[in-house]
């Protein structure tokens, strides 16, 4: 029998209710995934790029069965987390571990380094004897290039990329087999995150991680994975090896990111910081069964891009892209 994929999405969909904007006005809801699919073998790498707010927080989140999805359907190893008694449920994700952005957000600030990496093992490995964490903990910060003296220290008595490689060895400690790293090196400085891409590239050849890899930042994405997938408002736009895909885009929000790195690093930080101050509203420019979700800003649209909804066809080896030029765009 063949094994299941370690990772198969299929239409998944999350929406979360709008802020009001005035008491009297209708509740809506913003899809911030809006019907993604998906495939990771073992060992694979797959990367999710977009722009700030287009889903690929929401769309990690529900990978790792931190969120339900309100429709569609997460098999993790052939299992669907959503479904699973609670014991089932421990043993499934021992085998999916989350990097977060921010370590010193993650980790928290009163616990040592030992705890803080033993504390998956409590939660999910209860059969690993308390006698062995310990152990087991030196091992993972081995593994994260960190010795025995990070055991008794405290994340703010270490570096931030030291910090991350705390979270990375927290992830490990349940020996994974996938890894959701979500935007892991955008809150360390330039002279650090290379560090810690190669310590993600390392992993992977040296363990079989399957990773999958969230960020806005293309030329990280191209480093560390294989194949990529591009968001737009929730929907994937378009998907393939990462080189192909970002050398030669097939769609033209891919294009636009490739292009535009300055200007979307800007419009990035510039929501970022509008988050902190308060959800920013979500683009008007988008309706459900409303033409093409990126057409509003698509200098390739045409009338038809207002009429249907393009979905993921083949444009290429392992290919394809949601968008009726697609091959006009690739210029072939
Ligand atoms: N818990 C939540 N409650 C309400 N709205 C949410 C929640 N999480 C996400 N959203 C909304 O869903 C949309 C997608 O957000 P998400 O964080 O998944 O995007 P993102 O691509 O990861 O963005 P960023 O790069 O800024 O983290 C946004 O409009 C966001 O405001």
């Amino acid at each position: 029998m063949t094994e299941p994929a370690l990772l198969a999405v299929r239409d998944v969909v999350r929406a979360y209710p709008l802020p009001r904007r005035h008491p009297l006005a209708p509740a809506g809801t913003v899809r911030a995934v809006a019907g993604v699919s998906l495939d990771l073998a073992r060992g694979e790498s797959l990367g999710i790029v977009g722009e700030s707010g287009c889903g690929k927080s929401t769309l990690s989140r529900l990978v790792t069965a931190l969120e339900p999805p309100d429709a569609g359907r997460v098999h993790i190893a052939g299992h669907d987390p959503n479904t699973l008694p609670r014991m089932a449920l421990r043993r499934l994700r021992r085998r999916v571990q989350m990097v977060f952005q921010d370590p010193m957000g993650s980790l928290d600030p009163r616990w040592t380094v030992a705890r803080i990496v033993a504390e998956p093992l409590a939660g999910l490995a209860p059969d690993v004897p308390r006698a062995d964490r310990r152990a087991r903990v030196a091992e993972a910060l081995a593994a994260v290039g960190l010795g025995a003296e990070a055991l008794d220290l405290y994340p703010h008595q270490v570096s931030g990329g030291q910090r991350q490689r705390i979270a990375i060895a927290r992830a490990l400690v349940t020996d994974p087999d996938l890894v959701v790293a979500d935007e892991p090196v955008s809150a360390l400085d330039v002279s650090v995150q290379a560090q810690v891409l190669n310590l993600f590239l390392d992993l992977r050849a040296r363990r079989g991680l399957a990773l999958l890899f969230v960020s806005h930042d293309l030329d990280v994405v191209r480093h560390v994975t294989e194949r990529v997938l591009v968001m737009v408002h929730g929907h994937a736009v378009e998907t393939g090896p990462t080189e192909a895909v970002l050398s030669r885009p097939a769609h033209p929000h891919t294009a636009a990111l490739r292009a535009a790195v300055p200007r979307i690093e800007a419009a990035w930080e510039g929501r970022a910081r509008a988050r902190h101050a308060g959800a920013p509203p979500p683009p008007e420019d988008v309706r459900p069964g409303d033409g093409c979700v990126y057409r509003a800003r698509c200098p390739w649209a045409v009338d038809h891009c207002a009429r249907a909804v393009p979905t993921l066809e083949p444009v290429g080896p392992g290919r394809s892209a949601a968008c009726f030029r697609a091959r006009e765009v690739m210029g072939g």
